[in-house]
């Protein structure tokens, strides 16, 4: 899903929620984080703060819904009215009752390697991306954007941009 430019709203506050936060910012979505207290780092980030708990209404003109809190009955809350409104909701304590759980993501510009075990083990997730992470090298960003442009132009990848290709390929299978 493309999520740029979308309103997210995250119910909660603490390390959960900060990293879904920062995960939405990296996708280019409006974040607006509602919670009574609120960690620092959320605080530094480029989203809109609610200090307060949540509220039914909350999640008006939301794309995407996350239940972060500590709290089951608030998480609940948050989950109801996603279901209420067709808003797709990551349950932060309960991921079974969510739409979507969301991966290990390895970025190269416009690049995206996602990991998943499927709920089984976010550490092991997060352990083959950090391992696939020496084999992406840096060029990998500057060759999707001139990709992309050909393509845009209607013309051919040039030698030189397949030639990076092949060369960052074989990286990959090194
Ligand atoms: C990939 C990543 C993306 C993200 O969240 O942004 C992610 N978890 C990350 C980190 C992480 N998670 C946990 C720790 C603490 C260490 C530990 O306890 O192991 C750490 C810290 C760390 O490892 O760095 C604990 C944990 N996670 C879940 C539960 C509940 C449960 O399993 O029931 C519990 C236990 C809760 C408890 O009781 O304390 C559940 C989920 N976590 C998922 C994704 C989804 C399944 C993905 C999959 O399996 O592939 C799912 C289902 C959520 C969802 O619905 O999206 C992100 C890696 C960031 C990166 O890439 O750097
Ligand atoms: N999905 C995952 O990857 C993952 C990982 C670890 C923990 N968890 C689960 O996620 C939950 C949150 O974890 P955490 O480490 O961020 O917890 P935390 O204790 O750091 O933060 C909880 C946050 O919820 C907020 N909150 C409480 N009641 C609220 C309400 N009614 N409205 C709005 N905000 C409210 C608090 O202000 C606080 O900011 C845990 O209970 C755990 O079950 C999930």
């Amino acid at each position: 899903m493309d999520v740029s430019g979308r309103r997210c709203v995250v119910v909660g506050g603490g390390g959960v929620a900060a990293r879904k936060a920062r995960g939405l910012l990296e996708s280019g979505a409006r974040v607006v984080v509602i919670s009574p207290d609120v960690r620092p780092e959320i605080l530094e980030m480029d989203v809109e703060v609610h200090h307060r708990p949540y509220a039914p209404g909350d999640l008006a003109g939301a794309s995407l819904a996350f239940a972060a809190t500590d709290s089951r009955e608030a998480n609940a809350a948050v989950t109801r009215e996603a279901r209420e409104n067709g808003v797709p909701v990551n349950v932060a304590d309960r991921p079974a009752e969510g739409d979507f759980a969301l991966p290990s993501v390895l970025r190269r510009g416009g690049l995206q390697v996602a990991v998943s075990t499927g709920g089984a083990s976010p550490t092991l997730a997060r352990r083959v991306r950090d391992g696939l992470e020496a084999s992406f090298a840096p060029e990998w960003a500057g060759i999707v954007e001139r990709y992309g442009a050909a393509r845009r132009a209607g013309v051919a990848p040039d030698a030189e941009l397949e030639g990076e290709v092949v060369g960052c390929l074989s990286r990959l299978r090194a």
